[in-house]
């Protein structure tokens, strides 16, 4: 069986798509930071498809990794000529690959930062582009401020420090570019936080500020930093994917990535230097993100939230194991209809009752095999984004909170380390500690672990909040995840 390579392509399997383009002809237009298994089955996949149709091929992609962990990635990339298979796992269990060819390039910065920073100031780069995760952004969750006391980001504003973080990077090569006479790159965030682009804007222009007088202004007024919504449910690569790749399409592929086959991506129109024409391969451009941003990260990655504790706790591993199961999928369904939904903007045009069925089916497909593990880490980085806003919201407004601040509980349960089973659990959060310091403390003071302002603000000062969370965590101790959830949904623990 070959590897994956440029030379293996023309001997592979006809049941295997692969690039029609010439690769040789591409140059490198975006800068991507975090190539993980999203970004490879997303924006990679949206430019090879471009590049397929004859387009874009001045728009390959150049990735790049921050952080040691990334050394791994660069390993495989580069003994696959940047090559590499998604899958994508149809409902009906038939599955359909393609080998990407859009990225084409990849640079790891603890290696070789001066790299990293003159691709960025080439001239050919017109957009740099993170998907870097919710934690990568650096601001604290309440008041939403740069967070300069990170060690890393201390380190980079060191005078004549070289660069490490993406904030250092992306800063220094801007300010070449500007040095050089050089129009700014457009930063595009595709990671899955509200206002990603406002957010990116914020937090590197802050960054900036501290760099040099003047240079976040400069930044301001220049540097374009649009919005997106992205969606594609991609899950962990695994060793049953690499042998099922070489089972079905034949190839050797040391990281494949697989996922559903849905797609989706919002991009607001903000690119000064120009972009690849993505709407040509099914991307909405359009001038206002925050409607759909709101209507995903409320309903779809706050649902995750709301299977993955509970699920876990009730003895299920995957998402479809919970999805599959009516009375968490009735669960679901009441909180994106009785508390997220009114929380959203109009979006006129979209069949909101569809998305939210479509949302279910899209959890329940079995071939995905989503790990409700990936669901549950790194929750403190996720909670406050997405589901906290709800919360906030509906007590502002008088609206319905008990399933939302339930879903707070089972986290907080799920976060004393063991199971209804007894058997541990592994708490992945970069503040794993004083979470779990606090949850251990969940019986005898039942608001421990949201007393803990720098997650949840004064959340546990607000009566409602307080008494829909304690119930819900005493049902939880008392009654298990399964009778929670069936309380919840039969009207009962005060929902209205
Ligand atoms: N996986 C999905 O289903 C999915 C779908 C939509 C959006 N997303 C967005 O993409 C992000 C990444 O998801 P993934 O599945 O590719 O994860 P992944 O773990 O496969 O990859 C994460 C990448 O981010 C990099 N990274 C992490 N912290 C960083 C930091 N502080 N600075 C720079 N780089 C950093 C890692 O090095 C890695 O390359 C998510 O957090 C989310 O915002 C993911
Ligand atoms: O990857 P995260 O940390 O943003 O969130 C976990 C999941 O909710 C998320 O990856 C979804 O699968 C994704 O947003 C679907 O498009």
């Amino acid at each position: 069986m070959s590897k994956l390579s440029t030379a293996a392509l023309s001997g592979l399997p006809e049941t295997l798509s692969v690039p029609a383009y010439d690769r040789s002809a591409i140059s490198v237009g975006i800068v991507h930071f975090g190539v993980g298994g999203f970004h490879r089955a997303h924006q990679a996949m949206y430019v090879d498809r471009l590049m397929n149709a004859g387009q874009a091929l001045d728009w390959g992609i150049c990735g790049v990794g921050v952080l040691p962990g990334d050394a791994a990635m660069k390993t495989v990339v580069d003994s696959q000529d940047c090559l590499y298979t998604l899958v994508l796992k149809h409902p009906d269990g038939t599955r359909e690959g393609r080998v990407i060819g859009s990225i084409v390039e990849y640079l790891l910065a603890p290696e070789d930062p001066e790299a990293v920073i003159e691709k960025m100031a080439a001239p050919g780069t017109r957009i740099v582009s993170l998907t870097i995760t919710e934690g990568g952004y650096n601001f604290h969750h309440v008041t939403g401020e740069f967070d300069a006391g990170n060690s890393a980001v201390a380190a980079d504003l060191e005078p004549g420090a070289v660069p490490s973080t993406v904030f250092g990077l992306v800063t220094e090569a801007l300010v070449r570019r500007r040095e050089r006479g050089l129009p700014p790159f457009t930063v595009m965030s595709c990671d899955n936080i509200q206002g990603n682009g406002d957010v990116a804007r914020r937090m590197f222009t802050a960054y900036a500020d501290l760099r040099a007088p003047g240079l976040g202004e400069w930044m301001r007024d220049n540097v374009a930093f649009p919005n997106s919504m992205v969606d594609r449910i991609t899950p962990v690569t695994t060793e049953e994917d690499r042998a099922m790749v070489a089972e079905d399409f034949g190839v050797e592929d040391a990281w494949p990535v697989v996922s559903e086959d849905f797609e989706q991506w919002v991009l607001e129109e903000d690119f000064p230097l120009g972009r690849p024409p993505f709407e040509d391969a099914g991307v909405q451009v359009v001038d206002d993100v925050e409607p759909f941003e709101l209507m995903k990260l409320r309903l779809l990655n706050a649902s995750h939230q709301g299977q993955c504790y509970f699920g876990y706790l009730a003895g299920y591993r995957y998402a479809h194991e919970v999805c599959q199961d009516p009375l968490f999928a009735r669960f679901l369904l009441d909180y994106m209809d009785l508390e997220a939904t009114p929380t959203l903007k109009p979006l006129p045009g979209v069949d909101l009752q569809a998305y939210k069925r479509k949302l279910i089916e899209r959890f329940s497909n079995e071939y995905v095999r989503d790990t409700l593990a990936r669901l549950c880490a790194e929750s403190s980085d996720r909670i406050p984004k997405w589901l906290l806003p709800v919360i906030r919201e509906n007590l502002a407004a008088g609206g319905e909170i008990h399933r939302s601040a339930a879903i707070v509980a089972s986290w907080a349960r799920y976060t004393e380390g063991t199971d209804e089973q007894g058997e541990p659990i592994t708490v992945v959060d970069r503040l794993r500690g004083p979470l779990m310091a606090a949850a251990s403390r969940n019986r005898e003071d039942p608001l421990a672990f949201i007393s803990q302002p720098e997650l949840f603000g004064d959340l546990a000062s607000n009566d409602r909040f307080v008494q829909a969370y304690t119930e819900a965590l005493a049902l939880l101790h008392d009654a298990g995840a399964r009778a929670t959830v069936e309380k919840l949904a039969a009207g009962g623990a005060g929902t209205a």
